[in-house]
C-alpha cells in the first residue's frame, strides 16, 4: 500500500492485492464513488493515478525500489464507477535502471480495453528520499 494510505489500512483508490506472474502482474480494481467525474464515469487522474500506483506496486513486489519517471495513459472508453475490473501490467523492457511498463484497465468480464497506460520507471539511487529531505530543508531554510 502507498504511504497515504498505509496507516488506514486500506487503498483509497480501491486497488485489490497484486499477483505477480513473471515479470507480469494483475490486480482487481473498484473505482470508489467520491472519484467521479461525469455521470457515473471516473475521473481521468483516478485512471491514471491508479496505473501508477499498481504498476510502482508490481514492481516492489518484485523487489524493485522504483519511482515513476513518466506516465502516458489512453482513454479509449469511460471508467465505470463502482464496476469490479481487472489491470493487467506486462513488462515491456529493461536498460540499465529504466523499466519500461504497459497496464490495461478491462472490465471483469469483458477483455476489450477500457484504458492503457505506458511508462517508464526508475530504479532509484541509495539515499533517493533522504536527498529530497535535504534539498527541502535547504528550500525551507532560505
Ligand atoms: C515512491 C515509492 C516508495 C515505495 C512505497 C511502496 C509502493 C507504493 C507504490 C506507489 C507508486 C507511486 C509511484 C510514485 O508516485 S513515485 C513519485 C513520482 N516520481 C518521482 O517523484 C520521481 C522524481 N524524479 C526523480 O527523482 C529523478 O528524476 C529520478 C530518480 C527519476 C532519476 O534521477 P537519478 O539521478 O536517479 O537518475 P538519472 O537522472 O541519472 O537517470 C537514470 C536513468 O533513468 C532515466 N530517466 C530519468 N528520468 C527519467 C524520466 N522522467 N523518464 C524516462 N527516463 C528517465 C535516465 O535517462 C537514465 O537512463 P540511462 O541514461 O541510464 O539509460
Amino acid at each position: 500500500m502507498c504511504g497515504g494510505c498505509r496507516n488506514r489500512g486500506r487503498c483509497r483508490l480501491g486497488l485489490g492485492e497484486i499477483t505477480i506472474i513473471g515479470d507480469a502482474a494483475h490486480a482487481p480494481v473498484r473505482c470508489a464513488p467520491h472519484f467521479q467525474a461525469g455521470p457515473n464515469v471516473a475521473h481521468g487522474g483516478w485512471t491514471a493515478a491508479m496505473f501508477d500506483d499498481i504498476i510502482g506496486r508490481s514492481l516492489t513486489q518484485r523487489g524493485l525500489r522504483t519511482v515513476t519517471g513518466n506516465l502516458t495513459v489512453d482513454f479509449f472508453n469511460p471508467v465505470p464507477v463502482g464496476e469490479a475490473m481487472i489491470v493487467e501490467v506486462v513488462t515491456e523492457s529493461r536498460a540499465g535502471r529504466r523499466w519500461t511498463m504497459q497496464a490495461m484497465l478491462r472490465l471483469e468480464r469483458d477483455p476489450s480495453p477500457l484504458a492503457r497506460a505506458i511508462g517508464v520507471w526508475v530504479e532509484r539511487r541509495e539515499g533517493h528520499f533522504e536527498r529530497h529531505e535535504a534539498a527541502m530543508r535547504d528550500y525551507r531554510a532560505r
